[in-house]
């Protein structure tokens, strides 16, 4: 028997990429699949920042509506861009494997790195993860937010608003522009974003669980899976969507998983990190004790006045 299983995904070219690299682990799987792509209010509003425009959900609404009315069966994401709370009645089922997490600095220009501080440098980004984390260790560069998709951020770097753009390897690789990539970024310093690197599959509860079952078995990596769930125990506590700078980065040896992560103040004054380990078998719990040594080493305050500012 073969149901066929439809994948629900924005119409970006990184979001198609994801949801054709879902397609085809469940094609190997001997699984008949549909492409749906759905239009979503993060795609529309290009212009605005999405710190301004709330980012809890803003990509994953309209698929979540979709998933309810059964036009979908699965909806493929960023892992990076999903709230660490689903609102009652979703769920991630599948992690796909992890690819290099890192980030990286991407330009048409040769010769650019961080660490020359003699070259003024201008770096396009929109997160505000990169921008507290470039104020924190190199404070010479200069930033612009540059929005967009991948294929707009180039354009706009390329008619001169910036040197280079600060971006995930992930999605550069993608999207076919590693040639760009000028410089690989260190985990220590530019310790990624929650779930950077992987695609979660996401759907409803009402899922027929048999189908459930063959989806998770064709798409999900167990050793992915461990350490996002340990990262987003940790996003879950500090409540961040994607507009606060936190990181975290795990990495599994066999049943214990280490958990690095932290935040860095909006001005990048302040910059907690803190490396827990734990069992793999309760990795949310690790994320939790992730939280409670950042907080108690200051980092509730820290991110008492991020929230403070960007609510104003
Ligand atoms: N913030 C947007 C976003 N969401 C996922 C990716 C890339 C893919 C990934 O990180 O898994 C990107 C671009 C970027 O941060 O450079």
């Amino acid at each position: 028997m073969s149901r066929l299983i439809k994948i629900g995904t924005r119409g970006s070219k990184l979001a198609l990429w994801q949801a054709y690299h879902v397609e085809q682990l469940l094609q190997k799987s001997g699984l008949a699949t549909e492409i749906v792509i759905i239009d979503t209010k993060g795609d529309q509003i290009l212009d605005v920042s999405i710190s301004k425009i709330g980012s809890k959900g803003v990509f994953t609404q309209e698929l979540e509506d979709q998933l309810l009315d059964g036009r979908i069966d699965i909806a493929v994401h960023s892992a990076k861009d999903m709230q660490s709370n689903l609102p009652d009645g979703f769920e991630i089922i599948a992690f796909t494997e992890r690819e290099i997490e890192n980030d990286v600095i991407a330009s048409h220009k040769k010769g650019i790195t961080l660490s020359d501080s003699s070259q003024p440098l201008v770096l396009g980004t929109s997160s505000t993860r990169r921008v507290a984390t470039l104020k924190h260790f190199y404070p010479h560069v200069k930033t612009v937010e540059v929005r967009g998709n991948l294929q707009t951020r180039i354009r706009k770097m390329e008619d001169g608003l910036c040197d280079a753009l600060l971006l995930a390897y992930a999605g550069v690789h993608r999207m076919g522009y590693d040639e760009m990539i000028v410089e690989k970024l260190s985990l220590e310093e530019f310790t990624p974003a929650v779930g950077q690197g992987s695609v979660a599959i996401e759907a409803s509860s009402t899922l027929d669980p048999k189908v459930k079952e063959l989806i998770i078995s064709a798409c999900n990596h167990r050793e992915t899976e461990i350490k996002l769930r340990a990262e987003r125990g940790y996003l879950r506590v500090l409540e961040g969507g994607c507009s606060i700078p936190v990181f975290a980065l795990a990495d599994n040896q066999g049943d214990t998983v280490t958990l690095k992560g932290g935040i860095v103040s909006l001005d990048g004054k302040e910059r907690i990190s803190v490396s827990v380990s734990g069992s793999a078998d309760q990795p949310e719990a690790l994320g939790e004790k992730l939280a409670e040594e950042v907080f108690a080493r200051g980092g509730k305050k820290i991110l008492d006045q991020i929230k403070t500012t960007l609510n104003k």
